[in-house]
């Protein structure tokens, strides 16, 4: 298992390409079951969890392969002989349930393990799996499957009772080769459920009010494949934003992350962190952190997958913080393995009470799932002494060679393969 070692205290300087985001790549890859024509997709991340769903695919029957040189995924042929998401690749990675409705809406029926994914709580699918229901598909969970049959899939309105990012995207993806009209009530407003479905419509998709919490999909015959390409990720950009401004450094960043990252930028000018923007680049300027108060909630709020890293942040900073978490009920992983580098974090509840320190100090911890392990890199960026990060498989699921990327900023970090 690989691990890290970062020697802290090296202020980030420079310039960070950003990744085609994860939760984009991941939904737009599984709509290719959608249609038997090949479809090409443009600034997908290297990424365990893109490899993953890539193996998903073969083992259905497709061919596909993401080219690492050009970030292009190419699925050649989408003719599926098992309609299968098997246990062992699914595991691993929760927007495999992502296949689920477009094998439904092509082929009438699946087989799809219950998914994995970070360990950040229950993580049910039964609003998903409801609204199959209301769409005239039979569900039965047989060790661990999902299995799914249907004579003919019919267009519903559906509401969700929680907003639900992957099952607005499922849904969404179904709804496209209904019968009739679906309409999406309390839609997830997520800009990766806006960028999948300007790839649906790319394909031949009716779908209006993506972006809102209503969308609204009339069922088309049959889709056609296409080119597309990813957007950028926000949480990877957010990482970085983090990291620069706990090591005091100077760090710019591709101008078009910032429409995406509005109450991230919001809460860290809050936190008087110097962030200007111009045509081309967002500057993060690392001066000083003001512990603030912060809630997660769905977007356009401050999103859960930023929550330890602000964490992170707050460690370092003056005065206190009360963090909420309102979206998982078990997203605090990263408290235990931060206070091991001298943080000062108290848990209740759903909240965490940061007390902020001047200084933070190495220490061996262990990475426990994507985003606790991302808090792990920024806290370590900025102690003294040498830190060890184990585990780091979690980040490979999440950030694409993100120490290629902090060692052209100058961190000092190595990834040790044993
Ligand atoms: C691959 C992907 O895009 N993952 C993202 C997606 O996860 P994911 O789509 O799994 O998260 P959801 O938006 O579905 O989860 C939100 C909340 O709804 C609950 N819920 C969800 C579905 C359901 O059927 N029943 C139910 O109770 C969940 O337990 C959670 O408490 O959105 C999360 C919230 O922004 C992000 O943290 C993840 O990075
Ligand atoms: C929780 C996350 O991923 P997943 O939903 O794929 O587990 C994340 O990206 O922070």
């Amino acid at each position: 298992m690989d691990k890290f070692i970062i020697h802290g205290g090296v202020p980030l300087q420079g310039h960070v390409n950003i990744s085609g985001a994860k939760n984009a790549a991941l939904p737009i890859i599984a709509a290719s079951v959608l249609t038997e024509q090949p479809m090409k997709i443009n600034n997908v991340p290297r990424l365990r969890d893109i490899y993953t769903i890539s193996k998903i695919l073969q083992h259905m029957g497709a061919t596909c392969e993401l080219d690492e040189a050009t970030n292009c995924f190419h699925v050649h042929r989408n003719g599926m002989n098992r309609l299968e998401a098997p246990y062992e690749l699914v595991k691993t990675m929760r927007a495999s349930i992502l296949f689920l409705g477009p094998m439904v809406a092509r082929y009438h029926e699946a087989r799809v393990s219950l998914p994995g994914g970070c360990a950040i709580g229950a993580r049910p699918v039964n609003l998903h799996l409801d609204a199959l229901r209301k769409m005239g598909v039979e569900l039965d969970i047989v060790d661990g499957y999902i299995i799914a049959r249907c004579e003919e899939l019919r267009g519903a309105a559906i509401s969700f009772d929680t907003v639900t990012v992957t099952g607005t995207e499922n849904i969404m993806m179904a709804a496209t080769l209904a019968k009739g009209k679906t309409v999406l009530k309390n839609a997830a407003k997520e800009p990766e459920v806006v960028d999948l479905a300007r790839c649906l419509t790319s394909m031949g998709a009716h779908i209006e009010g993506a972006g809102t919490d209503t969308i609204t999909i009339h069922g088309v015959e049959e889709l056609r494949g296409t080119e597309y390409s990813v957007m950028p990720d926000r949480i990877e950009a957010g990482t970085f934003m983090a990291a620069a401004a706990i090591t005091a450094g100077h760090v710019t960043l591709p101008i078009e992350v910032a429409q995406y990252l509005e109450s991230v930028i919001i809460k860290l000018r809050d936190c008087d962190i110097r962030i200007e923007c111009d045509d081309e680049l967002i500057h993060i300027y690392g001066n000083g952190i003001t512990c603030r108060d912060m809630a997660t909630s769905p977007y356009p709020g401050f999103p859960t997958d930023m929550q330890a890293q602000y964490m992170a942040l707050m460690c370092r900073g003056t005065g206190v913080s009360v963090i909420e978490e309102t979206i998982f009920e078990n997203r605090f992983m990263h408290v235990a393995e931060l206070r091991r580098m001298g943080c000062d974090i108290e848990v209740q509840g759903s909240r965490a009470i940061v007390k902020g320190k001047p200084r933070l100090k190495g220490a061996p911890v262990m990475a426990t799932d994507l985003r606790a392990s991302a808090s792990l890199v920024i806290a370590a960026l900025a102690a003294s002494g040498a830190s060890e990060i184990s585990r780091i498989y979690h980040l490979d699921r999440g950030y694409d060679h993100i120490e290629e990327k902090l060692s052209r900023l100058g961190a000092k970090i190595e990834r040790v393969r044993e």
